[in-house]
């Protein structure tokens, strides 16, 4: 069992809404991760070309995990998302990435001004069959790189709840496509996180410990708040900060002999929670509450 433990750029720069945190550089990124004694990090949307990131990451004898990628599958078709897959995975394999996580964007309302809570799209059974047959394809891509395809289960997309993320599991090939387990998304979507785990530990290849501030939670659905709004009010947070005991879940991560990265993720605005401070707040938990029992 190798656990590696990283912190996603999220909280310094944000991909959904590119104006968060515009200021902090890669170097500025890279060197709070090593003040705040984490491993790695996955590639954030405004990350350079390989060489350049490679350099960076050798200065700081940091690693790569993965990235994220939006397949759009159902509106696009497997042509299309196949060829931008695999120069993702040129890509990931340059810089020496070992897993490439991939969502489903068709109908997401993710980047829109949608109630997050209320209006998440379904898939019909004739789209279920293109994003499982085409995940099935992407995965034998991301083989063929080394890397292994983990798909993100996501707030306001087709792919959501357990029932979804069990649909999809029993629907793909094994050896093609893995789980990426998010404790913040299936938390704030089934309230139980656990089970999610315990059904599907044999699929699970990559983590995200995203924690949930169960106040701001209420609010935001109480308010009906987008995915957006959501986060910006402070739904999310590190490991330690919020209501979502990791603890019962590093015991079972620590049982199933979990080779792989755990990636610390909390969106946040920069402005308000500052990321290196919230990066060492995850690493305190990380060291006194799970480790060190
Ligand atoms: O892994 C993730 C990547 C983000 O782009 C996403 O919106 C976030 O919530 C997440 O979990
Ligand atoms: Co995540």
């Amino acid at each position: 069992m190798t656990i590696k433990w990283g912190i996603a750029p999220i909280g310094w720069r944000n991909d959904d809404l590119p104006e968060l945190g515009k200021a902090n550089t890669l170097q500025q990124l890279l060197s709070d991760i090593v003040v705040a004694n984490f491993e790695g990090t996955e590639v954030g949307g405004f990350f350079p070309d390989a060489d350049t990131l490679n350099k960076e990451l050798a200065l700081r004898q940091l690693e790569i995990a993965g990235q994220w990628f939006s397949s759009y599958l159902i509106r696009d078709g497997i042509e299309k998302v196949e060829k931008a897959f695999t120069e993702h995975c040129v890509y990931l394999k340059k810089v020496n990435a070992t897993v490439a996580v991939v969502s489903e964007q068709t109908g997401s309302i993710q980047a829109t001004t949608k109630n997050v809570f209320t209006a998440k799209p379904f898939f019909t059974d004739e789209e279920w069959v293109v994003v499982t047959t085409g995940l099935d394809r992407l995965g034998e891509i991301a083989n063929a790189y080394g890397l292994k395809l983990v798909y993100h289960h996501h707030l306001g997309t087709g792919i959501q709840t357990g029932a979804e993320v069990a649909r999809l599991l029993e629907n793909t090939t094994p050896s093609k496509v893995h789980l990426l387990f998010d404790t913040g998304h299936i938390y704030v979507s089934d309230g139980d996180y656990l089970m999610l785990f315990d059904d599907h530990s044999d699929r699970i290849a990559h983590i995200h410990f995203k924690d949930v501030r169960a106040h701001s939670l209420a609010a935001s659905q109480a308010q009906g708040h987008s995915f957006t709004e959501a986060f910006l009010a402070g739904m999310f947070t590190v490991p330690g900060d919020g209501v979502i005991d990791f603890k019962p879940l590093y015991k079972r991560i620590k049982a199933m002999q979990y080779d792989g990265w755990i990636i610390v993720e909390a969106e946040q605005d920069p402005a308000v929670a500052n990321p290196l401070e919230y990066a060492l707040i995850a690493r305190r938990y990380i060291d006194d509450k799970l480790m060190g029992n």
